[in-house]
């Protein structure tokens, strides 16, 4: 078994999962922008100036090359990295005239087995990293050695191209939720996941395998914070739209920020809705700007004046 460098002492965050290479086509060209769900959630982390480390692989190529660069700008720290040699996931994105993506992949997902490491206030992961094996089951792994000692945040951000059967897929779902404390997905996801069923409904599902804390977010419809004990549903931004790549990451990061302050054990019906308002304005934020291009907290703040002074605002420390 491999044991990563540790990260530093005093790193919040850790997210574990894939790093890859956005190729965005649309009509004005192909552009190139560093993506991959958990990478965009540590980007946006770092960006929060949340102290962040992304466990992930990357090939040694000039991909991955491009991919360390973007995380050091943010301060995120890189655990595992270049371990496997080889080339660095692609995927390349077709944006449409309503600025939504299709994505199209070129990936291996493999992570090492580590040694348990230094556990985090929040682990996160998601999307293909924990889908596709071989890498899925090392995150299966390593959540289950945390999940008890640490709050952990799950996104499955389905991507149906690389998920084999919706029956497969959700199984693999609903066995990670026991692990989880947090689970945000899309409408388009819990609709995939769930066909036919209410979005509340889905909601109660996740929450009766054993999450806390479920998010809905619903696009132009806002977004649905659902616990065993409340339900509150946060309106959308009006924003433009260049592209809504990594919208959902950004949300997930300020959600991330937010429970830092919050915690999972008091979610009153005011804190989810702070959670949400933070969430939204990210990802308004985030889609008015080309690729995944979160926003620093002083670029939220700036638009969430509201909370500006108060303990809810503060970074973490
Ligand atoms: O969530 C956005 C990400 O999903 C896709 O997997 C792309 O890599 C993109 O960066």
């Amino acid at each position: 078994m491999q044991k990563v460098q540790d990260t530093h002492p005093e790193t919040e965050v850790v997210v574990v999962g894939e790093a890859l290479v956005d190729i965005v086509v649309s009509s004005q060209g192909s552009v190139e922008h560093p993506g991959g769900s958990p990478a965009n959630v540590a980007y946006g982390l770092g960006r929060l100036g949340v102290p962040t480390a992304l466990l992930t692989s990357i090939g040694d190529d000039h991909h991955g090359a491009a991919i360390e660069r973007h995380l050091a700008s943010a301060g995120v720290e890189l655990l595992g990295g270049a371990s496997l040699g080889g080339r660095t996931a692609t995927a390349t994105a077709t944006i449409a005239s309503d600025g939504s993506a299709h994505y199209d992949f070129d990936i291996q997902w493999e992570l090492p087995r580590i040694a348990p490491m230094t556990v985090p206030k929040i682990l996160h992961t998601g999307s293909i990293a924990t889908f596709l094996e071989p890498g899925a089951a090392v995150v299966r792994e390593l959540l289950g050695q945390v999940h008890q000692r640490c709050i952990v945040t799950y996104d499955p951000n389905i991507r149906p191209a690389l998920l084999g059967t919706q029956a497969s897929a959700k199984a693999i779902f609903e066995d990670l939720i026991p692990f989880t404390d947090v689970v945000k997905l899309s409408d388009e996801d819990a609709r995939w996941l769930y066909p036919g069923v209410s979005l509340e409904d889905a909601s109660q599902r996740i929450l009766d395998l054993g999450a806390g804390l479920v998010v809905v977010t619903k696009g132009s419809e806002g977004s649905m914070l659902s616990t065993a004990g409340a339900q509150v549903l946060v309106p959308s931004v009006k924003s433009t739209v260049a592209d809504t790549i990594g919208a959902g990451d950004s949300y997930m990061s300020a959600l991330i920020y937010g429970l830092l302050l919050t915690g999972v054990d008091r979610l009153t019906p005011e804190a989810l809705e702070s959670l949400g308002r933070r969430a939204t304005k990210a990802a308004a934020i985030t889609v008015r700007r080309a690729g995944a291009n979160p926003p620093t907290s002083d670029e939220l703040l700036a638009e969430l004046p509201e909370l500006a002074g108060t303990a809810e605002h503060q970074p973490a420390n």
